[in-house]
């Protein structure tokens, strides 16, 4: 045996904590209760979701809502789309600010994103020609612990500089996306390195696409990205990625320790970077799925996934199921819609029937392997989500990371409450060690 692997043997025994002593203890596995329903550990006044009704103590399924500041996302979405508008900008300021802007607002905060988005002239070279890298969403954790460097106030936490560094990082986040794209490809794929800056009077959607393929993207496509941004951009404080900035920012740290952290969370498979695993889940079940019509054969599929037979043997069905939503995510409802105009525009029918279809498949099967008790479940935002990229011919490397461009907003907005609010308290919870007691040996009697 070698040394790592007799590491791994004892590490994983002595990290089998029996399942029973979670109810002996009352401990809430993944801070969840037993009826799903997460624990409840703090208050915001940033976003809200909403997936279940709470009657006489029992959840009842609903269709989902998610709220940022009070405004729906379906109402915001329709209001900036109607006027012809891309709403990103003004979404950001509704986070941050906690009211939608006036015009006068709207201009002067879509100006400073402007001016906040050149990348200091030091940092471009070095993070194109050092930072060497196989994964964006690393390049940009790194890219954003570099820029620690460059804030000559990096360390002040009133609220003033806070907003500052999150306009900045909300500007220059597609900058360095677009840059460190054409940086690993330039590094491992031997293709060119193409650095295009980013242009005056574009929205953060078309200088995102501008920096990825010039002049070469449509309206269609700049709308679409700019309704992903929106529907990306915040999700209340429970989730895996904000509560993580949550929890970093109340030791009082600076915004690029709590932003990498972040970054880092929502890379993960079950978070932001179920949007990969979906596109990969899905080349796997187009690969051996042989009817792509036949209910049958697509659910005896997917019933190998859940059995840890199929795909990456994890038992998950990646794009499907949710902490808080039940009948349905309302952003996965507004992408499938996009999705399917875009497939019939882009010939791709078949393969949207084949998602559509896993959509329905997915939950009957997962209650018929679950049991009675299984909780309800639905198409999450990452179920759609790179289809849309994918017919938009975006690279899937920057699937997860377009995530964070969006995201971004709504980290600032609850680091800055986290920071702020006046009942502050360093998060800290409590764990339990079932570990027994033994006696120190000494070395030569081990
Ligand atoms: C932006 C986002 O983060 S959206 C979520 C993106 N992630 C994914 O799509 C990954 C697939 N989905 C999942 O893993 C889960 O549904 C999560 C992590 C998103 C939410 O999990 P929750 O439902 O809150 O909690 P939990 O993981 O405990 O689920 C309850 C049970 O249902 C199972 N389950 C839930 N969703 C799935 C799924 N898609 N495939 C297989 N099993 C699932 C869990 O394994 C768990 O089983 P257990 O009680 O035997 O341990
Ligand atoms: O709320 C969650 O757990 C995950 C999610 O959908 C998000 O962060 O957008």
């Amino acid at each position: 045996m070698t040394l790592y692997e007799k590491l791994a043997k004892d590490a994983v025994a002595s990290s089998d904590i029996d399942k029973s002593l979670f109810d002996t203890f009352s401990v809430k596995r993944g801070l969840r209760n037993a009826d799903f329903s997460g624990v409840l550990v703090g208050l915001t006044t940033i976003g809200d979701v909403e997936g279940y009704d709470k009657v006489d103590g029992k959840l009842v399924p609903k269709d989902g809502k998610l709220f940022y500041r009070g405004v729906e996302l379906k109402d915001l979405a329709k209001g900036f789309q109607s006027k012809q508008r891309h709403g990103f900008e003004e979404t950001a300021y509704l986070l941050l600010s906690g009211s939608l802007p006036n015009t006068e607002e709207l201009k002067a905060f879509t100006k400073e994103l402007e001016e906040e988005r050149h990348l200091p002239p030091f940092f471009s070279k070095n993070m194109i020609l050092s930072l060497r890298g196989r994964d964006i969403m690393n390049m940009l954790a790194r890219s954003v612990l570099g820029l620690y460097t460059a804030d000559d106030n990096a360390e002040d936490l009133s609220p003033e500089n806070l907003l500052k560094q999150a306009v900045s990082l909300i500007a220059k986040f597609p900058v360095i996306v677009a840059y460190s794209y054409f940086g690993m490809r330039h590094s491992f794929q031997k293709k060119s390195l193409v650095i295009r800056h980013p242009q005056p009077g574009l929205s953060t959607a078309e200088n995102f696409l501008y920096m990825l393929k010039g002049d070469n993207y449509s309206k269609l496509e700049a709308d679409l990205l700019d309704l992903s941004l929106v529907i990306h951009a915040e999700h209340g404080g429970g989730n895996n990625s904000s509560f993580t900035t949550r929890v970093v920012s109340s030791a009082q740290t600076d915004t690029y320790s709590a932003i990498a952290a972040a970054l880092g969370s929502l890379k993960g498979g079950l978070h932001g970077g179920a949007n990969l695993k979906v596109m990969d889940m899905m080349e796997n079940i187009k690969a051996n799925v042989q009817n792509w019509r036949d209910e049958k054969e697509i659910k005896a599929y997917l019933l190998k996934i859940l059995n840890k037979e199929a795909f990456d043997n994890t038992g998950k069905i990646y794009g499907i199921g949710h902490a808080i939503y039940t009948n349905s995510d309302p952003r996965a409802v507004l992408l499938k819609e996009k999705a399917e105009a875009l497939a019939i525009e882009k010939g791709r029918l078949d393969e949207f029937h084949l998602y559509a279809a896993i959509e329905r498949l997915a939950p009957q099967v997962f209650y018929d392997f679950k049991g009675a008790n299984a909780k309800v479940i639905c198409a999450n935002v990452d179920f759609y989500s790179g289809f849309v990229y994918d017919c938009l011919q975006i690279p899937k490397e920057i699937y997860t990371p377009i995530f964070a461009v969006s995201r971004i907003a709504g980290w600032c907005a609850h680091r800055i409450e986290e920071v702020t609010f006046s009942s502050k308290r360093i998060i800290r919870p409590a764990y339990k060690n079932v570990c027994d007691r033994i006696d120190y040996i000494e070395l030569d009697n081990r």
